[in-house]
């Protein structure tokens, strides 16, 4: 049976890839990684799970860059202005950038895949544990240190919200380039639903990989449209300086063995 394209295939799209770092033979602790596939059914739902609050002010958006990895939308992080709370936190974490992983093609470019259910890109809204720790390069070496909210993209209708986004992104082509970029409310790029969602303990997808992160994935996607995405992918992963230029698609992780870590939904 040929199995369309999804997770399984993409062994075969990563083999002929440019990894854009090369995978660690050995991975502190190494039990706890991520991106994962969500197997629904085997997903548990745990009725003590809160409804997530989400807190932004738009007045705290700093800046966005390249970073060789992805673009990322940057928060001043040095107050309680921005934060993330309830859901499977027990603390109140501070908002502290976004950015996107995507494909060079709309059948794939996800990290986290529903059933082996590919989508053409993901939103990651990242967030660190403002309570325990006093910095964001504290909280990424402790396992209750991070919160990321995952949100899977599909082509359809334009997003109004992000199209701000978009138009800054020629301005970060090369990698090391940013630009200010204000009042931008990553609320915008949310699902109309953020009460159905999967959670797990995993890990960063980029180095250090660190297993600090509870990942707080939506069930919901969000939508853009064909020509939004096409612009992520107009980003290079290069600097200006380098003479070989490297189309910035394909940033995504493969995935991770579970290692029988439980998922919790928070719908039934
Ligand atoms: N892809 S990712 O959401 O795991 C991530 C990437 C870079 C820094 C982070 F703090 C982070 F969480
Ligand atoms: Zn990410």
């Amino acid at each position: 049976r040929r199995c369309n394209l999804t997770a399984c295939s993409s062994k075969y799209v990563l083999s002929h890839m440019h990894p854009m770092w090369q995978e660690p033979l050995a991975i502190p602790g190494g039990d706890r990684q991520s991106p994962i596939d969500i197997v629904v059914r085997k997903s548990l739902f745990d009725p003590h799970l809160k409804p997530l609050v989400p807190a932004y002010d738009p007045q705290t958006c700093q800046q966005i860059w390249n970073n060789g990895y992805s673009f990322l939308v940057e928060y001043d992080d040095t107050t309680d202005k921005s934060t993330l709370k309830g859901g499977p936190l027990e603390d109140q974490f501070r908002l502290c950038q976004f950015h996107f992983h995507w494909g060079e093609s709309n059948a794939w470019g996800s990290e986290h895949t529903v059933d082996r259910k590919l989508f053409p890109a993901e939103l990651h809204i990242v967030h660190w544990n403002a309570e325990k720790y006093d910095l964001f390069e504290e909280a990424v070496m402790e396992e209750n240190g991070l919160a990321v909210i995952g949100v899977f993209l599909k082509i359809g209708k334009r997003h109004e919200g992000l199209q701000k986004l978009v138009d800054a992104l020629p301005a970060v082509r090369h990698k090391d380039s940013m630009v200010d970029f204000e009042r931008f409310n990553p609320a915008c790029l949310l699902p109309s639903n953020i009460n159905d969602y999967w959670t797990y303990h995993g890990s960063l997808t980029t180095p250090p990989l660190t297993e600090a992160v509870t990942w707080i994935v939506m069930k919901q996607h969000i939508e853009v449209s064909h020509d939004q995405l096409a612009v992520f992918r107009s980003l290079l992963f290069t600097s200006a300086e380098e003479e070989v230029q490297k189309g910035m698609v394909n940033n995504f992780r493969v995935q991770q063995p579970l290692r029988g870590r439980p998922i919790r939904s928070s719908f039934s």
